[in-house]
């Protein structure tokens, strides 16, 4: 696939200032369980999977798999009531033992959350210069205001915003949707995030856009070192911008390798299934619909999660859970015949 319209670059961004030893974001066997009115519901079942320092990883499933669980799982953003277990280590720093004000400042600075609606995380009332040079400032509280203005000023050239002058001066009502997703990107910049956790950023966008923000974040990895992390149930958006992905089904990983490799000849069948489904896909495809649905967190299967909806299942997968296991160097599946699977027919189609 090929990424439409490149964006222009201008090479003024500052690099991160966090960084060091160790992976961007490990995730060890982590458990989320949330309330609901039908009691406790497990989310997340034993999610294992690394971001090593300037990766780009995409996370990739159906709606309801555990990528937005897990994203704010890593900036123990969850919403009260929710139980976490396991390890969770973002830029060097253990989350779930962080005192409050140390996480704020992580979240603030190091590790920088995108979400998918822009709008979201820019406030209608202010002016965009305003909201950025706050965030330049809270994640540094040391610099002066000339110099925050002078940094997102920079900062917003480098995402490709024209006129950043004229821009900063616009409110959010006054811009497109691409316009606000890459300010969104250049409020998290101007923070110099190590890493950058991104839940479907480009699902609200049109085609040509989505692929500018791609190509964006590909850039600011390439370019700063950034190490990334994009949610997506769009195959279209990884198959060029991730190095590594990794398959969720029904809150556990099920998959895990290089893009490309998982793309041309997947180990699992859940991947295998929705590769087939989508014609083409062997150069990325949407993440089309399989016959049947997910079991819902409070079914809790006793085998294999994947094996009503299975089409080589076998008595065993409904009575032992798989775990992650590795299949290949680089690669693990879930999948107890894992090595039963192999390159995807040319062109799909069942
Ligand atoms: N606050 C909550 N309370 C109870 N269940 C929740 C809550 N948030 C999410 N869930 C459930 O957790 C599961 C995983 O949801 P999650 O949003 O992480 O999936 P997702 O893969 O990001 O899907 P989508 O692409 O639709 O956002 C779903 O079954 C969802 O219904």
């Amino acid at each position: 696939m090929k990424i439409r319209g490149a964006v222009k670059t201008a090479a003024t961004l500052r690099p991160p200032a966090g960084g060091g030893a160790g992976a961007a974001l490990a995730m060890r066997d982590v458990e989320v369980s949330l309330p609901s009115a039908r009691g406790s519901l497990r989310i997340l079942r034993g999610v294992t999977f690394t971001v090593g320092r300037g990766e780009v990883v995409a996370v990739a499933g159906e709606s309801g798999s555990g990528k937005s669980t897990s994203i704010l799982a890593a900036l123990r953003l969850l919403p009260p009531g929710a139980r976490v277990t396991g390890s969770i280590v973002l830029d060097g720093e253990d989350v779930l033992a962080m005192p409050r004000r140390g996480l704020r400042g992580l979240r603030a600075g190091r590790a920088r959350l995108v979400f998918q609606d822009p709008w979201r995380a820019l406030h209608p009332m202010k002016r965009i210069g305003a909201q950025l040079v706050e965030s330049a400032r809270t994640a540094d509280p040391g610099l002066s205001a000339a110099a925050a203005r002078e940094l997102v000023e920079h900062t917003l050239a480098g995402v490709g915003i024209p006129d950043p002058p004229a821009r900063m001066r616009s409110y959010p009502h006054e811009i497109s949707g691409g316009q606000a997703q890459r300010i969104v990107i250049a409020m998290a910049l101007v923070a110099r995030p190590a890493v950058l956790l991104c839940d479907e950023p480009t699902t609200a966008l049109d085609v040509t856009t989505q692929a500018q923000i791609l190509e964006l974040l590909r850039r600011l990895n390439r370019e700063l070192g950034i190490s990334i992390v994009i949610a997506t149930h769009d195959l279209d958006v990884i198959a060029d911008v991730a190095d590594r992905l990794v398959v969720m089904y029904a809150g556990e990983v099920v998959e895990e390798g290089p893009t490309a490799e998982v793309l041309s000849a997947p180990r699992h069948p859940y991947t295998w299934s929705l590769l087939r489904a989508a014609p083409g896909a062997a150069e990325g495809g949407r993440l089309r619909a399989i016959e049947g649905r997910p079991p819902s967190p409070a079914e809790e299967p006793a085998g294999c999660a994947f094996a009503a909806r299975c089409p080589s299942v076998h008595e065993i997968c409904t009575t032992t859970r798989p775990e992650p296991r590795h299949v290949l160097p680089g690669r693990a599946s879930a999948c107890l015949r894992a090595e039963g699977y192999g390159p995807v027919p040319a062109g799909g189609g069942r």
